[in-house]
Parts: C-alpha cells; sequence; structure tokens
C-alpha cells in the first residue's frame, strides 16, 4: 500500500463533518501527497444504493443483523472501488466512518455483539484497518443537543430517531475500542469548540506522519 489511510469515527452530532470541512485544507498545505476525502459509501454507486435503503426512515422492520450485513456490504464495494484504488495511486485517503462505526452502532448500539460484528467486517475488509483514526468524543445527551439545535439544516435519518440510550450504547463500545487499540485510536476531546477540536485534529495527525506532515 503506497498511500496513507486515516479514518474519522465519533457518534452522532460529534462534528465530523464540520471538523473535516476545516481540517482538510490543513492537511492539504502539510502533506505533499494528494489528498482525498471520502465517506461511507461515498462515490460508489452501488454501496449508496445499500445506504438508502439502509438509511430509509420507512425500513423500521429491518433486522439488526440485517442492517450489519449491509452495512459490511456498503463498506466492501466502497473499499475495492475507491479507497483501495486510491491508496494503491499513492495517496492519503480521509474516511469519514469505517469498521469502528458498525463495531460501535451495530455490534453496542444495536446489541447483536462487538466481536461478531468485527469478525463479519474482517471478512469484508480483507483484514485491511485504517493506520490512524481519530475517534471523535462527546457526551451523547451534548452530540443529539447539537443534532437536534440544527435539526432544520440537516436531514434527520433513521438512526439519529435512535433513544438516548442508544446513543450511550454506540459512545461506550467507541470508548471500549478506543482502550483496546489506544496505537491506533487517538481520542479528541470534541465537546470542545470547533477551532480547539481541529486544533487538536491537527496536532495528532502531525504526530503520527513525522516527516510527511511538513
Ligand atoms: N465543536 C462544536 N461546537 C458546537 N457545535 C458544533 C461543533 N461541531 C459541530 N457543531 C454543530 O453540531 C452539529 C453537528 O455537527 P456535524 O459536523 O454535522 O456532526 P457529525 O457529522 O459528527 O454528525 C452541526 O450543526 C454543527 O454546526
Ligand atoms: C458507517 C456506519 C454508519 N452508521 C450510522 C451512523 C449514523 O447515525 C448514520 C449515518 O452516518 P453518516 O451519514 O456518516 O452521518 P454522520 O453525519 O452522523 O456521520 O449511520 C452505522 O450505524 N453503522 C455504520 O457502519
Amino acid at each position: 500500500m503506497a498511500g496513507r489511510f486515516i479514518t474519522f469515527e465519533g457518534p452522532d452530532g460529534a462534528g465530523k463533518t464540520s471538523v473535516l470541512n476545516a481540517l482538510i485544507p490543513i492537511i492539504e498545505k502539510h502533506v505533499a501527497m494528494p489528498v482525498r476525502l471520502t465517506r461511507e459509501p461515498g462515490g460508489a454507486e452501488i454501496s449508496e444504493k445499500i445506504r438508502s435503503l439502509i438509511l430509509d426512515p420507512a425500513n423500521t422492520a429491518m433486522d439488526a443483523r440485517t442492517e450489519a450485513l449491509l452495512y459490511a456490504a456498503s463498506r466492501r464495494q466502497h473499499l475495492v472501488e475507491v479507497i483501495d484504488p486510491a491508496l494503491a495511486a499513492g495517496d492519503m485517503v480521509i474516511c469519514d466512518r469505517f469498521v469502528d462505526s458498525s463495531v460501535a452502532y451495530q455490534g453496542g448500539g444495536r446489541q447483536i455483539g462487538e466481536a461478531a460484528v468485527l469478525a463479519m467486517n474482517q471478512f469484508a475488509t480483507d483484514g485491511q484497518a485504517p493506520e490512524l483514526t481519530l475517534y471523535l468524543d462527546i457526551e451523547s445527551a451534548a452530540g443529539l443537543a447539537r443534532i437536534k439545535a440544527h435539526r432544520q439544516s440537516r436531514q434527520y435519518d433513521r438512526l439519529d430517531q435512535e433513544s438516548l440510550t442508544f446513543h450511550q450504547r454506540v459512545r461506550a463500545a467507541y470508548l471500549r475500542l478506543a482502550q483496546a487499540e489506544p496505537t491506533r485510536i487517538k481520542t479528541i476531546d470534541a465537546s470542545q469548540a470547533l477551532p480547539q477540536v481541529v486544533a487538536d485534529c491537527t496536532q495528532v495527525l502531525a504526530a503520527h506522519l513525522g516527516p510527511a506532515w511538513q
């Protein structure tokens, strides 16, 4: 793999979208390679179709394992169509959500088992994992309050409608992942003001990239 593969994770309302909007131009200034921002399902047509099935508020009958399998299928297609070719071309791929989201939301949130969801995703990705993950951490109530405050400006999807306890289980699973893999997963305090969250992410990236960060 010639490129670099970095992911961003966090519960709903952590501010991933806002942080990435501010951070991408900063990264582009400091690294020599092309930077490719993508998000699941990100530009792969088959993945988009799968994702729209998952997020459709009309699909209330969807079984939790069905949901987990669909996320993994969507991820697989995005990986082979978008991420792998970009890495092979030597790009820095910044991906908004990856396997950790499934472990946290389906494994933790839906309670179908974090280890089982991880194993299923290892099949989907053939074991391919990001070298660095920035986990934007925020208390569930605070994250949900941010989303509600800006509801008009953002589409409210099926997963946003889940209860506070669902989101608390998601966050607890993320915190377990961060504790289990402290080398890969760096936790950022996302409750801070946006410029500080961006500054903390910048510092983590610079430290990780070393000489590749100029
Ligand atoms: N650090 C922050 N402090 C206060 N509000 C924030 C912060 N980061 C994001 N927001 C607001 O919270 C809402 C959710 O942010 P967004 O970036 O869409 O989060 P995510 O992509 O993680 O769900 C947006 O309305 C955004 O303006
Ligand atoms: C990638 C992924 C997302 N999700 C959820 C998280 C979000 O609530 C929802 C939509 O994700 P996304 O569009 O990335 O929204 P956000 O702006 O909150 O990051 O899908 C899962 O449950 N499992 C997954 O594997």
